[in-house]
């Protein structure tokens, strides 16, 4: 089962269980516990009732089953894969501070150099200090090209020589790195559009997706950053990091229902192989 297994169960599915309405009263607890919002709860709570009733359902293990085909239902939103067709394909990486775009970065270049692909990283957050130095170190790691400039320069011009470069050197893919905060939001938000501007500019034929980066742990907290962002970027999909071990992998299901997003990979620990492509029906399995 790999990797998912690292993801809590429900506490509910932890023991034994009757079906009867105790345990929907305790499910539906158990499920705004793992943070997948009111809302989204009381959808596949109501669902499972009917199915359970339709089918006459009784045992437990059944009961788990048409749960977690409920859940893989709720969460086939939008394009589960990453598009690369168009060369060199670009993938923006937005998400605040602390999220772990950084890891996340390094570990989705080792997985796409490692799928056959010419990777190259812009170190497009000049804002922090050490931020590109950071970058540097999982680049090194991932063994992959970067292209970065000093503290304070302007991350348009990172992103314009790494689109150079990339044409150039005949890259597969950008990962383009973004500042997570900025003096203020709207500067954050007007520095992103610039360097969007850029990446379509400079990339007319290349494939591209904005891929917000968000903490699992912070639950349904995550999901208002998620609709901040999604205002001004235009995201395609989301990462989920430190998914490990926290008991909020509800707010999977919360993210796919509000924002009609897919989560197209988790992050499960801090190594450079600790990112997997969500797959609904292991996730599932794991948290039921
Ligand atoms: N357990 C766990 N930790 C993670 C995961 N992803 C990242 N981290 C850790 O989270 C911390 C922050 O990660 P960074 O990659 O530096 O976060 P960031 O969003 O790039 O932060 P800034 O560079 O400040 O914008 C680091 O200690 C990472 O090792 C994950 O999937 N699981």
């Amino acid at each position: 089962m790999g990797l998912f297994n690292k993801i809590k169960k429900l506490n509910i599915f932890s023991g034994l269980f009757s079906v009867d309405e105790d345990f929907f009263e305790e499910l539906e607890e158990s499920l705004i516990l793992s943070d997948m919002g009111m809302e989204t709860t009381l959808e596949a709570v109501e669902t499972l009732r009917e199915r359970v009733k339709e089918r006459k359902i009784k045992e437990p293990e059944e009961v788990k089953a048409c749960l977690r085909e409920i859940l893989v239902e709720m969460l086939a939103v939008g394009e589960p894969g990453l598009d690369l067709s168009g060369k060199p394909a670009v993938i923006l990486m937005i998400g605040v501070n602390g999220v772990g775009k950084t890891t996340t970065i390094g570990k989705l270049a080792n997985r796409l150099k490692a799928d056959g692909n010419r990777v190259l990283l812009a170190a497009g957050d000049t804002f922090r200090a050490a931020a590109a130095e950071q970058l540097s170190v999982w680049a090194e790691r991932a063994q992959v090209e970067i292209v970065k400039h000093e503290e304070g320069s302007d991350p348009a011009a990172v992103v314009f020589d790494a689109m150079n470069a990339a044409r150039a050197r005949r890259v597969d893919v950008v990962l383009v790195d973004t500042a997570g905060r900025l003096h203020n939001k709207q500067n954050l938000m007007n520095e992103l559009n610039k360097i969007r501007r850029v990446i379509d500019r400079e990339g007319e034929s290349s494939s591209k997706e904005v891929l917000l980066v968000l903490d699992a742990t912070t639950g349904q907290n995550g999901l208002i950053q998620a609709k901040q962002f999604s205002q001004s970027a235009g995201i395609t999909g989301i990462v989920l990091t430190k998914l490990d071990g926290t008991a909020k992998g509800g707010v999977v299901l919360a993210i796919a229902k509000e924002m009609g997003v897919p989560v197209k990979y988790v992050g499960l620990g801090e190594g450079i192989d600790d990112l997997q492509p969500f797959d609904p029906a292991a996730f599932a399995e794991a948290l039921v």
